[in-house]
């Protein structure tokens, strides 16, 4: 039997951006089988100090031998190993390439709304949809004829285990219900942050709410407010009705893809009038 010898090395220690409780580092796994070399870009994320106990760390690798080299200060034991994908979080890129097109944008929330689809299917609640957990594989480029393609991350920490101020400074991605008593995270949740992360999409990356403090985002929610609607009034109701106080009344995933895809007429419709208008 080949014995593949999985070597973890951590090239780079500057973090690439941060979760709540982790550090990500790029590093390289390179296996060596039968005298061949395959070197795969990783993504290491790294659980911080105080939060070791409670991240369920699953067996994301089975590997027959993990050699840290010795200048790696990971501890095994707290590191998740992810696969590097290209263009990284959805929110970083949003905010550095500034201009992406409105089909573009709307293919990416149609992957999200499919994602979701499935998730309610097998009854599985995400519980941290958010645009810093969409990671983007593929770039797509218009003019080439290629899309965008997204992947969903892990939710990280079970929101039922987080700290109150923490749940809190995810005000307006978490549901409402979910303060009151975080052990109701259910699918309905989950329509709730997609209209927050619709919101990011459509808004450069940029996060709603940003610099509120947290008793202003508390406020937020107490007095029943919404996000600051889109002039695209198609978009600004899709968003709203997702972000309804009442989980029951948030819409199904298949109507969220069916007004997604009426966006996506109308959506194309109203750019090809803005590039006559400018003609
Ligand atoms: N410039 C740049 C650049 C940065 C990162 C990647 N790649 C990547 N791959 C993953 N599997 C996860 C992530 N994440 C980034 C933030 C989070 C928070 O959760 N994850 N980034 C690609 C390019």
């Amino acid at each position: 039997q080949a014995s593949s010898i999985f070597i973890l090395l951590k090239l780079k220690c500057e973090s690439l951006g941060q979760g709540s409780f982790t550090r990500i580092f790029k590093g390289s796994k390179i296996d060596i089988r039968d005298g061949e070399r395959h070197v795969t870009d990783v993504l290491l994320k790294e659980l911080d100090a105080n939060h070791k106990n409670c991240w369920e760390v699953r067996a994301a690798a089975i590997v027959t031998h993990l050699i840290m080299l010795r200048w790696s200060s990971l501890n095994l034991a707290d590191v998740m190993v992810q696969e590097f994908v290209k263009f990284g979080a959805l929110d970083l890129f949003l905010k550095r390439e500034g201009s992406v097109s409105v089909s573009w944008k709307l293919d990416v929330a149609k992957q999200l709304a499919s994602v979701l689809n499935f998730l309610e299917e097998k009854n599985i609640t995400h519980g941290n949809i958010c645009a810093k957990n969409l990671l983007l594989a593929r770039e797509g480029d218009a003019s080439q004829g290629s899309s965008p393609f997204i992947k969903l991350s892990d939710p990280g920490i079970n929101v039922t285990m987080l700290g109150r101020d923490v749940v809190l400074d995810r005000i307006p991605w978490v549901a409402p219900e979910v303060l009151e008593a975080p052990e109701r995270l259910e699918l309905e949740c989950d329509k709730w942050s997609f209209g927050a992360t619709l919101w990011e999409i459509f808004n450069g990356g940029q996060a709603p709410l940003q610099g509120l403090d947290l008793e202003r985002k508390l406020q937020f929610y107490e007095t029943y407010k919404q996000l600051p609607s889109s002039e695209w009034t198609e978009l600004a109701d899709l968003i709203s009705q997702c972000m309804n106080y009442q989980p029951a009344f948030r819409p199904s995933c298949r109507s969220i893809i069916r007004q997604l895809n009426s966006l996506i007429t109308s959506g194309t419709s109203r750019e090809l009038i803005a590039v006559k208008k400018l003609q």
